[in-house]
């Protein structure tokens, strides 16, 4: 307990937001209004309601928040404003000096036989860790990434320099960018693509819907049009989500069930994935491969998740809610860890087909496959909050209640056999031993330096 004092203390002192703005008697806007008034004795009476006029035209212009195009085209790829979530405008590639020459030495491989991969969202918790396993293994790499501020944008600039670090270069831009993609795609011969930038989290979909559809459903359809028409056409691996199972109640999960009932637009925007994927290659002979991701967890990952918050909120002293179901069923979820994650990513990329297609005509069948990439054990929520108080040596303070209608779904349970077969994929951490590496991750990196946990 005591280690972790410092983060106690630390994850207080989360900076309070700023106060009202309110004219004080130091605003220059006072002194402006008062001397306005020493003045009007002076001036003839038109003069004045003239001089009033103009002043509000300048003050109005002046208070007046900048456009969504003017702030689209500040949000520079390389530096300048990072773009918000909120704000995600499609603007031209600006990529910087130099940039080509960056983006093609990041995407060398090391050897002949290597890869050259196209990674976007590299500054997520997926991305950043498979961008640095193909690295390690020689594997060129381009990211991607626009850096949106769903969750605490500090964590995305720390992997982002974990990156820069070995060697790989991010581009700062949105995958709806089809101007960006396409320079890309002409600086660098692509042969692979791993899509993992998403709108994730599955209760966020009620707040921000189109988000979703901005980045599943359109972000994809553009990247695959810039596929489609790239010359080679790249192979194409992309995360799907466990959630696509939504309402099926046969367990545990195949890929040969029914994923027709999804539980929330999240689930959706990630079948619809599915379909569009499925289309491409039909259409363009693209080659496809799309992951059904079952609540990946580990060190540097999205805070966002309940593994996460929870870390947080333990240590913070703050309340946690567990869901249970209907009835006090068991909420239970297929925790699988990061390293096994990437293990399958990796095997996926190496048994992509190449796409058959070129420059938009499809020349002959291309490869399409969908894969389960689970732990195939499914741990209660109570569980997961057991082993946390346990790891952190604090008591949660618990409170149980029925899992609001916001998406989730009461259990996840994948079956792993067609992965196993066709990738090798063979998860080898449970989730206490995977906890242990996250809790390891969370008081260094929180407790290290002045950051506020999300
Ligand atoms: O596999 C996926 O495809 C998805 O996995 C993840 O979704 P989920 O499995 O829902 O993970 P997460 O939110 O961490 O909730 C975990 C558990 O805690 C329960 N939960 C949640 C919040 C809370 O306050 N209390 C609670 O009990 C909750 O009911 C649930 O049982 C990704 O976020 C998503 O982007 C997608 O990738």
């Amino acid at each position: 307990m005591t280690q972790l004092k410092p983060i106690l203390s630390h994850l207080d002192a989360i900076p309070s937001t700023p106060g009202k703005c309110k004219l004080d008697k130091t605003s220059p806007y006072h002194s402006t209004f008062h001397r306005l008034r020493l003045h009007s004795a002076l001036l003839p009476r038109r003069t004045l309601w003239s001089f009033i006029f103009l002043f509000l035209i300048l003050l109005f212009l002046f208070l007046s928040p900048p456009s969504a195009t003017s702030s689209a085209s500040n949000a520079s790829v390389n530096g300048g404003k990072r773009r918000s979530l909120h704000t995600a405008a499609v603007v031209g590639p600006s990529l910087g000096p130099n940039w080509e020459n960056r983006a093609w030495a990041s995407a060398r491989p090391a050897s002949k036989s290597g890869l050259s991969v196209l990674v976007t969202g590299a500054v997520g918790f997926v991305g950043a860790h498979v961008s640095l396993a193909l690295k390690k293994r020689g594997d060129g790499i381009v990211g991607l990434d626009n850096f949106n501020s769903y969750y605490e944008t500090g964590l995305k600039k720390a992997r982002n320099s974990l990156l820069e670090k070995s060697g790989i270069f991010v581009v700062e831009g949105d995958i709806n960018d089809a101007a960006l993609l396409r320079k890309l795609f002409e600086t660098v011969k692509f042969t692979h693509v791993m899509h993992l930038a998403a709108q994730a989290g599955v209760r966020y979909a009620m707040k921000n819907p189109m988000s979703y559809i901005h980045s599943n459903v359109d972000g994809f359809v553009n990247l695959l049009e810039i596929c489609k028409a790239a010359n080679p056409q790249p192979a194409v691996v992309w995360a799907s989500s466990s959630s696509v199972y939504g309402l099926n109640s046969k367990v545990p999960f195949s890929e040969k069930d029914r994923t027709d009932q999804p539980a929330s637009l999240y689930a959706a925007t990630k079948k619809a994935g599915e379909e569009i994927a499925h289309t491409y290659n039909h259409i363009y002979g693209l080659s496809l491969t799309g992951l059904r991701f079952f609540t990946v967890y580990g060190p540097w990952g999205r805070p966002d998740m309940a593994y996460y918050f929870f870390t947080k909120d333990i240590l913070r002293g703050k309340e946690i809610k567990i869901y249970e179901g209907v009835d006090h069923g068991t909420v239970a979820r297929d925790f699988t860890y990061i390293d096994d994650v990437v293990k399958g990513c990796l095997a996926a990329l190496d048994t992509a087909k190449k796409s058959t297609g070129s420059g938009g005509k499809k020349r002959g069948a291309a490869q399409f496959r969908i894969y389960n990439l689970g732990n195939t054990t499914p741990v209660p929520i109570g569980r997961l909050v057991s082993i946390l108080e346990k790891l952190l040596r604090v008591k949660a303070k618990k409170k149980v209640i029925q899992m609001p209608r916001n998406g989730d779904v009461p259990f996840t349970h994948a079956n792993i056999s067609l992965a196993h077969k066709e990738l090798g994929y063979k998860p080898t951490t449970d989730l206490e031993a995977g906890l242990k590496k996250f809790v390891k991750w969370y008081v260094g990196y929180y407790g290290s330096k002045k950051k506020s946990a999300w």
